[in-house]
């Protein structure tokens, strides 16, 4: 174990996570990096089937990868024994789902859902529960039922029921899937309340690109690689002093890009960079050192002024 892996709450190297089905086997993960600073409020997003799920299970310790490294809080998840997953699921990372069903038990009350978690742990509970419903700003449902919630009213719930352990890596999948734009952007603010009050590292995993205009900084996965980063430019106080109260598109305005370089100088151009430069399908470009600019050209362009990335 380096330093590093102590350092931060997250650290993926390399990682690899492959589903074997009958005889063929499917590649989620191919050789995914990934470091996470703790106190970090981020998002992952991608496209369906790039790998978002996998990532987050492996994380949450509900599924194991095939190769490379994963340390979560310095603890090396390859390594855990099946006994000491357990508690790392229960004491380390806590999860929202975006089906509720999943989140909350439908016969008990808000207040019993978020006190059942720490029945496990034999800590003391009601005070505990009720503060965290007030940190979520439901202290007034606390004694109603999953039914007689409102869709983002449940997520809350969820995110109390969430924290009940004091975990400290909070792990979400697609929590404003299922809610509209404006209780998406509530739920969202949310989060950001319980990170800066707590201390908690939040990873929201999304294919919404939404909502990353809330977040610090965003890691775009692609073919089961990180491919780029977005990160915020402002602070978010200084945002919201701009913006209305909707959440917006991430975009150039909030967020720089950033093309992740990995260890051994690979490097995945965006897309739609590629297709401006008709590069698609080819497996060759022209890359020269300008100054202090890389510039990356079609293999037959006569001249070094095609279109360049910052060096
Ligand atoms: N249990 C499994 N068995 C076999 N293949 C799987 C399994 N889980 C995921 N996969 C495959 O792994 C790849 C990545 O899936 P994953 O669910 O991680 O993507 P995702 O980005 O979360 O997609 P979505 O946004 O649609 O949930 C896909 O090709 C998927 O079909």
């Amino acid at each position: 174990m380096s330093d590093e892996d102590v350092k931060y709450m997250v650290v993926c190297d390399n990682l690899v996570k492959i589903y074997k089905v009958a005889d063929i086997e499917v590649v989620a993960l191919q050789g995914l990096d990934l470091v996470v600073e703790k106190g970090e409020f981020m998002a992952i997003i991608g496209n369906s089937g790039s790998g978002k799920s996998t990532l987050l299970n492996i994380l949450g310790g509900l599924d194991r990868p095939s190769a490379g490294k994963v340390f979560v809080d310095g603890k090396d998840l390859l390594k855990l024994t099946d006994k000491q997953l357990v508690r790392y699921k229960r004491e380390t990372v806590g999860f929202v789902w975006q089906n509720n069903a999943r989140n909350l038990i439908p016969y008990l009350t808000a207040l019993e859902n978020v006190e059942l978690p720490m029945l496990l742990t034999g800590r003391a509970r009601r005070e505990r529960a009720l503060e965290l419903l007030d940190m979520v700003g439901l202290s007034h449902r606390k004694k109603y039922k999953l039914e007689q919630l409102s869709g983002g009213e449940q997520q809350r719930v969820a995110i109390a029921i969430a924290l009940a352990n004091n975990p400290k890596l909070l792990l979400a999948d697609e929590p404003t899937g299922a809610v509209d734009t404006k209780t998406a952007s509530q739920i969202l603010d949310v989060f950001r309340e319980v990170n800066s009050a707590l201390g908690v590292t939040i990873i929201i995993v999304t294919h919404d690109r939404q909502v990353a205009r809330k977040v610090d900084r965003v890691v775009a996965i692609r073919d089961g690689r990180t491919s780029s980063e977005f990160i915020r430019k402002k602070s978010y106080a200084e945002e919201l002093a701009e913006l209305s109260n909707d959440i917006g598109t991430v975009g150039r305005d909030t967020h720089e890009e950033l093309a992740v370089l990995d260890k051994v100088g690979r490097l995945q151009i965006p897309r739609e960079y590629l297709e401006a430069l008709g590069l698609i399908g080819k497996n060759r470009v022209k890359v020269e050192l300008e100054g202090d600019r890389i510039v990356i050209m079609k293999p037959d362009h006569p001249a070094s002024s095609g279109h360049s990335v910052k060096g």
